[in-house]
């Protein structure tokens, strides 16, 4: 007998990931696109367009996206996926980046021609060709715009869970408008990466949900509705451009002709609002009381369901994807996996098992030297640049290869465990690591991570939780079932390392000093 099946996309910051998985939540079949390599036309690093004039300005080409969605689909054939057995599809995004839909769009989405490929029939249909992304932090003048018009930074934060950060929304759009008058005009809708990627399925422009929506300093986090001043201050009509957010788990309407004609799906097949990464992650992961999550991906984030919303000025507060009562704590940290790569390039022969070899070859504590490596501008500390320190002081350089490695892997675990204890997670008493994302099939890595807490840390049996998040929503949403039924049968995290017990005595003081460090270095570059 045939069975149902769900459909999860995730449209991460190098990547475009698709997996269809069963109703017991087994992955049947999955399949990847990375930006940079499939598609070198478009002259991405990881995925990304850094403006050589100004470094801050970062983004992306819709259409590589469009071209991604393409090539994955074809991919699943070849791979075997019977299309007509998948009843829902969900998505999830790099949070924060934002798709300017021309005039007319619904209608272009809805008379997509099945015998030709999407990114045949969509060249025209955007009004900014290079969409910003969450690596960008060329908007502090509208950031400040933004915390003014309600009257500053910690009142912004406690309307939409965020001080201004440069890669929200908001501030993104507020820039178009102020540097783009004539394509913000010309713009009839805009979407998250999230809903573009599931409005193509729908053939419409699908609603951004609360929980990405939460990631634009636009919304008010707990009457869940767009901010009138917040809009006016970003641009005229934004409302109507940006259309009401909905539910996460929101069931927006059934999939395109263009996929029943060209793919064979089922007509009757459901598509579900997409969301966020990380909150897709937090779907995708099974957190109970006491668990951190950390995912290791492009960025380095850390979250954690949270049951009320509270004011934070470092850190986010987004709504929850899967209980809309609900909140989720969110730590980002810009340079994560592409720092590693490029330390493990410099240090360790272009290879992560070389690199583990070094990282293994030296204690913890890293005979008392640190380092801090930020490619590009990092959120927090907001810092530029790589500063290493011996025992005592800065110095310029580490007099060994295995030392850069440990230092750049210890300081970016002890710049979460300080953030994160910061704002109030309860780090180190019976707390347990959930790690996720690319790196976190990096056994000496994870060690660190553990280490650095004082916690156990533990992994899916799949790595890629946002992309398993987004299939678990399409079957959450359609089955009607809570979501502690839906993910009743996943099996349970295995622990990969534990703590060794000298831990606390070398990463306490470690964490106190980079704290000092940190103070010192944002003194400085003020
Ligand atoms: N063995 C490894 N050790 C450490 N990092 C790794 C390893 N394999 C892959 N990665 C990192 O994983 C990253 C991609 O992770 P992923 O979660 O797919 O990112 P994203 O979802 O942001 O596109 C790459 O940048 C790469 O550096
Ligand atoms: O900006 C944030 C979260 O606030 C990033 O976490 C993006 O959502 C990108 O995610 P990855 O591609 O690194 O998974």
């Amino acid at each position: 007998m045939d069975e149902k099946t769900y459909m999860g996309l995730d449209l991460s910051t190098q990547s475009l990931k698709g997996v269809i998985i069963n109703d017991n939540l087994d992955i049947l079949i999955q399949q990847s696109v990375v930006f940079e390599s499939d598609l070198p036309e478009f002259r991405t690093q990881g995925g990304a367009i850094i403006d050589k004039n100004d470094l801050h300005h970062i983004t992306a080409p819709v259409m590589m996206w469009v071209k991604a969605l393409d090539i994955l689909m074809d991919k699943l054939i070849v791979a075997g996926a019977d299309f007509s057995n998948v009843v829902a599809i969900s998505g999830s995004a790099q949070q924060h980046g934002s798709v300017y839909w021309q005039k007319d769009s619904d209608d272009t989405l809805k008379n997509l021609d099945p015998s030709q490929f999407l990114h045949e029939q969509l060249s025209h249909a955007f009004s900014v060709t290079n969409c910003p992304i969450w690596m960008d932090s060329s908007t502090t003048k509208q950031c400040k715009q933004l915390e003014d018009a309600v009257g500053g930074p910690a009142e912004l934060a406690n309307i939409t869970g965020s001080k201004a950060y440069e890669r929200f929304t908001g501030s993104q759009i507020a820039k178009i408008y102020q540097t783009k008058l004539d394509a913000y005009k010309s713009t009839e809708r805009i979407s998250l990466v999230s809903s573009f990627i599931v409005s193509i399925f729908l053939g419409k422009v699908a609603p951004i949900d609360l929980s990405d929506g939460s990631g634009m300093n636009l919304m008010d986090i707990r009457t869940k509705s767009w901010h009138q001043t917040l809009l006016d201050a970003c641009g005229p009509d934004l409302r109507e451009k940006l259309g009401e957010p909905v539910p996460s788990k929101t069931d927006i309407g059934s999939i395109s002709n263009y996929f029943v004609e060209r793919y064979n799906f089922n007509p009757a097949c459901r598509i579900i609002a997409a969301t966020g990464d990380n909150p897709a992650s937090l779907i995708g992961m099974k957190l109970d009381e006491g668990w951190l999550a950390i995912s290791l991906g492009t960025s380095d984030t850390a979250f954690l369901w949270l049951k009320e919303p509270r004011v934070v000025l470092d850190g986010h507060i987004l709504c929850n994807p899967i209980d809309e009562h609900d909140y989720m704590a969110l730590l980002c940290f810009k340079n994560g996996s592409l720092t590693r790569e490029r330390i493990r390039n410099e240090c360790a022969d272009q290879s992560w098992d070389i690199f583990e070899e070094l990282l293994n070859s030296t204690p913890r504590g890293n005979f008392g030297n640190m380092g801090f490596y930020y490619d590009v501008q990092e959120i927090l500390p907001f810092l530029k640049g790589d500063f290493r320190y011996n025992k005592t002081q800065r110095i310029s350089k580490f007099t060994s290869l295995e030392v850069e490695v440990r230092a750049c892997v210890e300081g970016q675990f002890i710049a979460i465990r300080s953030y994160a204890e910061d704002f109030g997670f309860d780090v180190g008493k019976g707390t347990k690591i959930l790690a996720t994302g690319g790196a976190s099939k990096n056994k000496a890595v994870l060690q660190v991570l553990a280490d650095v807490f004082n916690s156990p840390v533990y992994v899916q049996e799949a790595e890629n939780s946002a992309m398993l998040g987004a299939a678990y929503q399409a079957k959450h949403s359609l089955s009607g079932k809570s979501y502690t039924e839906v993910i009743s049968n996943l099996n349970h995290p295995r622990k990969v390392c534990d703590p060794y017990p000298d831990a606390p005595e070398i990463y306490d003081p470690m964490v106190t000093r980079y704290r000092a460090i940190i103070k010192e270095l944002l003194e400085e570059h003020k």
